[in-house]
Formats: structure tokens, sequence, C-alpha cells
């Protein structure tokens, strides 16, 4: 890495080269054809319009910012318990080479569980977004911070072409409103700074009274109990997205249902809308 190149920089460049090797395997209009095939995408929205705040599980084995944080040697049975304890959606993390992930991760989680699946990865082109859906993505994930706009906005096109729900992730009052110009129905406010690692829970609050109210808020990163949950619940989120709370817990599906009995219990604050 050299000094002026960011983690988000590092991971992209290596994201880059791993989509090229694929592609000379399995060539565009093949993953293409997979796609059409695939069977149709599950309602997103609808899961995320359901009362409460909603908790989307994470499939998480390691991160750059934490090393290694579980084996997971099953990850279809890691998701059957975050689908028993009230997850509304699961996340697969599918990057190979900083979080140990994979398509075949991706594969056997859609198989085992019956709401929708997000593929979340370092999405460059329209490749990957195909390739989701031909793995079983009903979500995927476009990270504003790696991505021209105009790119933002065609890769944006494509996954709602093709059925599918776009979470469109920010870290900035910037980068919000390039999602929202670019169309965005789904924002993800990261409280993880990519370029750095560091983690400000409250960039939540400074960005989410800034969205429409027809826009679904998500607050990623930094969960670790329900006070956090409770505290993002406060700030206007629809719903959590948490991986390392859950993968470390040691019981994960009790660890799924105390934050889903939080995010639904009637004092839990509601998002105004
Ligand atoms: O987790 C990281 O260290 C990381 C580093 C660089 C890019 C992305 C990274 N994580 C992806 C995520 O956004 C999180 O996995 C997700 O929000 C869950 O976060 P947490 O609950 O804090 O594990």
């Amino acid at each position: 890495m050299s000094n002026t190149q960011t983690v988000l920089d590092s991971i992209i460049e290596g994201v880059k080269a791993d989509v090229a090797a694929r592609e000379a395997v399995v060539d565009y209009e093949t993953v293409k054809a997979a796609a059409a095939k695939a069977p149709a995408p599950r309602d997103a929205m609808a899961a995320l319009r359901l009362p409460g705040i909603g908790v989307i599980a994470e499939v998480k084995r390691a991160s750059p910012s934490k090393g290694d944080l579980a084996s997971i040697g099953d990850p279809a049975e890691l998701a059957k318990a975050y689908e028993a304890g009230g997850a509304r959606i699961i996340s697969v993390l599918t990057e190979e080479r900083r979080f140990r992930g994979s398509l075949a991760d991706l594969d056997a989680v859609r198989a085992a569980v019956d709401i929708p699946v997000l593929r979340k990865d370092f999405i460059v082109g329209p490749y990957q977004i195909h390739e989701a859906r031909a793995h079983g993505a009903d979500v995927i994930l476009l990270i504003v911070a790696a991505l021209e706009q105009t790119v933002l906005e065609s890769l944006l096109d494509r996954t709602e072409s093709l059925g599918m729900t776009a979470l469109v992730e920010v870290h900035t009052e910037e980068e919000a409103d390039r999602a929202l110009s670019a169309g965005a129905k789904v924002v993800g406010v990261n409280a993880r700074n990519l370029k750095t690692l560091t983690v400000d829970r409250d960039c939540f609050s400074r960005i989410a009274p800034g969205l429409p109210t027809e826009v679904i808020r998500i607050a990623e990163s930094g969960v670790r109990g329900t006070a956090d949950l409770l505290a993002y619940a406060g700030a206007g989120a629809d719903a959590v997205l948490v991986g390392e709370g859950l993968v470390t817990s040691g019981d994960p599906r009790a660890a799924v249902s105390e934050l889903v009995t939080a995010g639904t219990h009637p004092s839990c604050p509601k998002p105004v809308r």
C-alpha cells in the first residue's frame, strides 16, 4: 500500500483483480444469463418497512479493522440462527482477501433462509451485480465513497432493473447528497470510515435528519448491544446492520433476538415519517 492509498483503495484494488479473474472464467454474457434464470428476488423493501427497528445480521469472519473474528464453518447454520432470532435480512460478506467471505457463502445462506439476503461487497461494476443476482442476492451494497457519481447512478439503475434493492452506503453529508441525487431509496450510514477504519457512532445522527422521510435509513457498524440499537433508533434508524457483535457473541440466535426484542418494544423510539 503506498502512502496515499487508503484502506478502501487497497480493498478496491484487490476486488478489481478478483473480478477480472472471475470474468476470465465466467464471461459477462454468461453471468447475465445466469442472473436471468435465478429465482425471483425477495422483497427487501417490505422487510425493512415492517414495524419496529429491524436487524440486518451479518455473516462476518474477519475484517481489516479486527482481523479474524469467528471461523464460521457453516454460514447456512449461522444464517438460520439469525433468522430464528428474528433478523429481517441476512448480510453476507463475499469479499475474500480481507473478510474471508465467498460467493459460496452467499449460495449457502440464500438456500438456507426465507428472508432477503444482502451481498455485502465492494461493487465496482455491472459484472458483480449480475453475479450477485445469479447467486441469489436480493440486496446489494453500493458504497458512495468507492464510486464516481455516473457509475453510482448506472449501478443503482441496473440493480433495480434486476428487481433487487440497493443499500447505498454513506459516511458524510456530501456522500448522502450524492446518494439521494442518484435516487437511493435505502441509505446506510456507516459509522466506520472505510478510509481510516475509525468508528464514529454519531455519524448517523448528523446525517439521518437530512434524509427525506420516505428514504429507509440503516445504521451500520458499531452495534455491540441494545443500548447502541436504542441510540440509533432515537436518531431515526429503521434498521441496524450488525456483524462483529453477533459473530463474537457465542449465541448468535439469542444475540439477534435480544436486539429484535429491544427494537420492537413499545418503548423503542420510532422513525418519524
Ligand atoms: O469491518 C471493517 O473493518 C471494514 C473495513 C473496511 C471496509 C468495510 C468494513 N466493514 C464492513 C462493514 O460495513 C461492517 O461489516 C458492517 O457494517 C458491520 O459492522 P460491525 O457490526 O461493526 O461489525
